[in-house]
């Protein structure tokens, strides 16, 4: 039997609500597949500002850089939004975090099954059909330079910097170079290289790599044709790689392909142990209500599945439970559609585990 331990971290919001569900389905799934995982549970973000006074306690690192693999909620809220910049759940957690176990890659799929071409906001036939993936540098860009802020004479002034090295554009792009190999063969690199001279680098970088990729197809995009090409035709893209700040944004507009954010896995991988979270956020909105939907997040186990542990087929038992569980029907709140049944978050959490048999 193999084992496999799991660092849980639920983090804020609705965090504690799609969490369970998740590791409820690793469970099942461990009794189908004879693995054994271990389960264990850190405080992260406000959670741990509250509990222990910082946002990520040592003790949450070294369960992470212990364990085989994380699986995480989302962090922050409005409880938290005042406190000084490196105090923020977000600054002073989750990018930490991610620098930490090296995960320079997130990779975020966007696939829109069949059963919910209705629910997208978008009409049937732009978004029917799409399977693209983004494929976003994590731990450079705008989000990691620099910051500082100032007083001027009149006020204040605060900088943010956008930096990054030939190195770190190399490896997310051979990243990117080979998931389009191993797919529809198309790279849309993503930049603004019109503008920032970062842009122009990561442009000059992609292209040279390109020579060693003759089987696929190299073009080059500005971040706001991408935002404006993804809503008018989405099924041109196949992998999208691009800066940190400019796939989280695509990506929270892309996952509107998909119905809702709620739909919208992440894997993030580059380092030793790969993290695992949804492409949301802790939805503060309805935190607390049995609202939220857990599709995105047992959809990031199953790429757990697949990209920590190589257990592809078990990865493939959760996508299909997901897709059985929409084609019976049932939907939660974000996923409203005609004559379909609407559930909370734990059923259709235990809908989906019903289904691994
Ligand atoms: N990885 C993380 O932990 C992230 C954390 N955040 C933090 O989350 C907090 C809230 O940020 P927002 O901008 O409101 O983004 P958000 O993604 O939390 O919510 C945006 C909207 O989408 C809805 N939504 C999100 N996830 C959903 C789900 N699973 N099911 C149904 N509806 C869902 C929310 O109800 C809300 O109306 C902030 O503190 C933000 O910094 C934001 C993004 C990522
Ligand atoms: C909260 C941010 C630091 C990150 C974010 O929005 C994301 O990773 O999607
Ligand atoms: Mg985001």
């Amino acid at each position: 039997m193999v084992k496999y331990t799991i660092a849980v971290l639920p983090g804020d919001g609705i965090g504690s609500e799609i969490v369970p569900p998740a590791v409820n389905i690793l469970k099942k799934i461990g009794i189908k597949y004879d693995i054994a995982f271990e389960f264990k549970e850190a405080l992260i973000g406000g959670a741990a500002l509250d509990a222990v006074g910082v946002p990520l306690p040592e003790d949450t690192l070294k369960v992470c850089h212990q364990s085989d693999a994380v699986l995480l909620g989302a962090i922050g809220g409005p409880k938290w939004d005042t406190l000084p910049t490196h105090l923020r759940p977000e600054v002073g957690a989750l990018l930490p975090l991610r620098k930490d176990l090296a995960l320079y890659a997130n990779i975020r799929p966007v696939i829109l099954y069949p059963e919910l071409v209705s629910a997208s906001t978008l009409k049937e036939e732009v978004v029917s059909g799409t399977d693209l993936v983004v494929i976003r540098e994590l731990t450079g860009g705008l989000y990691f330079g620099e910051k500082k802020r100032e007083k001027t004479a009149t006020g204040e002034r605060a900088v943010d910097t956008l930096v990054y090295t030939t190195e770190e554009i190399e490896r997310i792009a051979r990243l990117a170079f080979e998931t389009a190999r191993g797919r529809r063969k198309k790279l849309t690199s993503v930049d603004k290289a019109n503008v920032l001279e970062s842009g122009r680098l990561w442009r000059e970088t992609l292209s040279r790599l390109a020579a060693a990729y003759p089987d696929v197809e190299l073009e080059h995009m500005y971040v706001d044709n991408c935002a404006m090409q993804l809503v008018r035709a989405p099924k041109q893209f196949d992998v999208i790689v691009t800066e940190n700040t400019f796939g989280d944004i695509l990506t929270d507009q892309a996952s509107m392909i998909s119905g809702s954010i709620g739909m919208l896995p992440s894997a993030s991988i580059g380092g030793q142990v790969g993290l695992y979270e949804p492409s949301h956020g802790s939805a503060p909105d309805i935190a607390g209500q049995d609202k939220a939907n857990p599709l995105a997040t047992i959809l990031s186990a199953a790429m757990m599945l697949e990209y920590s542990f190589k257990q592809v087929q078990a990865a493939e038992d959760i996508k299909q439970a997901v897709a059985s569980v929409l084609n019976k029907g049932y939907r939660t709140g974000d996923l409203v559609q005609e004559g379909k049944m609407v559930v909370g978050t734990q059923e259709m959490g235990n809908l989906v585990a019903g289904e691994i048999v």
